[in-house]
């Protein structure tokens, strides 16, 4: 069952056009890495899907209803990230306490827990915490709601990568534990690849595509060799990178749909294979130079 779809959805502010005719479904239960690079629109489409931003058009449905201002969807679901505005005057003990009354299925145990490992001071104030001190905040509040529309929107910033490994055990080990939608933003695709079961991959307001982690993996494929067989190779094929490695080197990523005899075949004539994370297949599809930021420096290179 779809939890959401999304059909055309777009947002503009002004003259900026942040998503462009969006559309996606998310099945329930499942884990879902949002991917794109700065200004993608992952921001604004969670804070659609959280019914916090009214769409400029398209259709929006979250548990089969418009999200926006809905008193239910806003029962069902928590978007985590580090705008969220949590009243001054309460310590984070109150804010806990508050927080159990408001969502149904909140987890006073695995609240105390994570509180206690994390070691917060129930006194201390949520508007004094350190930046990575309230990300891993917000996390507790998150994890502990356990919402069947769980949305984290780049919940690790600020977290040292002690505090960030922890976080991802603690949600796939609750996840594991009690299955939900999850959303989760990041701009580092390698830490929580192996948490994700699908990629969405935004790129300029738009879905670029949206597909399980390991078919991901898989997608493409880097050739290092002598540049004439090189390109011989990339003859047809859409090629997402390309690096020279000297005056007869070539490097390429191309779209792996390559047949295993090609592949060997590829091999046996002294051309290097090699895989491509799926991080960096996010980066060359969404890039828009084949070279990257040796691209800037071209020109002084050759001169
Ligand atoms: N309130 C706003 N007013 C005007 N423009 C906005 C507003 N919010 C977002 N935008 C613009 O919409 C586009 C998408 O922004 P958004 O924050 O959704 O991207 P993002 O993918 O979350 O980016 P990042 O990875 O840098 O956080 C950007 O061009 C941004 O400048």
């Amino acid at each position: 069952m779809n939890i959401i779809e999304v059909n055309n959805l777009t947002k503009s502010y002004g003259k900026t056009n942040a998503l462009k005719q969006l559309s996606f479904s998310i099945e329930e239960n499942k884990i879902t890495g949002i991917i794109g690079r700065n200004g993608a629109g992952k921001t604004t489409m969670l804070n659609i899907l959280a019914g916090f931003i009214k769409p400029t058009s398209g259709e929006v449905s979250v548990f089969s209803e418009n999200p926006f201002d809905n008193l239910f969807v806003s029962s069902q679901s928590i978007l985590v990230d580090d705008t969220m505005m949590l009243p001054t005057s309460l310590s984070l003990s109150e804010l806990l306490k508050e927080a159990s009354r408001f969502y149904e299925q909140w987890d006073e145990t695995l609240a105390q827990r994570l509180f206690d490992y994390f070691s917060f001071d129930p006194n201390q104030h949520h508007d004094k915490l350190s930046k990575g001190k309230k990300s891993t905040f917000n996390t507790i509040l998150g994890l502990a709601s356990r919402c069947p529309l769980t949305i984290f929107d780049e919940p690790t910033i600020g977290m040292d990568e002690a505090v960030r490994k922890d976080f991802y055990r603690a949600l796939l080990k609750d996840y594991l534990a009690h299955p939900r939608t999850i959303l989760l933003s990041s701009h580092h695709l390698n830490e929580i690849e192996d948490l994700l079961e699908d990629v969405l991959l935004i790129n300029d307001g738009a879905t670029y595509l949206h597909m399980p982690v390991s078919e991901l993996k898989s997608y493409a494929v880097g050739l290092k060799g002598p540049a004439d067989l090189v390109k011989k190779w990339s003859r047809g094929r859409i090629n997402l990178s390309s690096k020279n490695l000297g005056p007869s080197q070539l490097y390429v990523v191309l779209e792996n749909d390559f047949s295993a005899e090609s592949l060997e075949e590829m091999k046996r004539s002294g051309i290097e294979l090699s895989s491509v994370s799926s991080s960096d297949v996010c980066v060359y599809l969404t890039s828009t130079s084949k070279g990257g930021i040796d691209d800037v420096f071209s020109d002084r290179e050759t001169s």
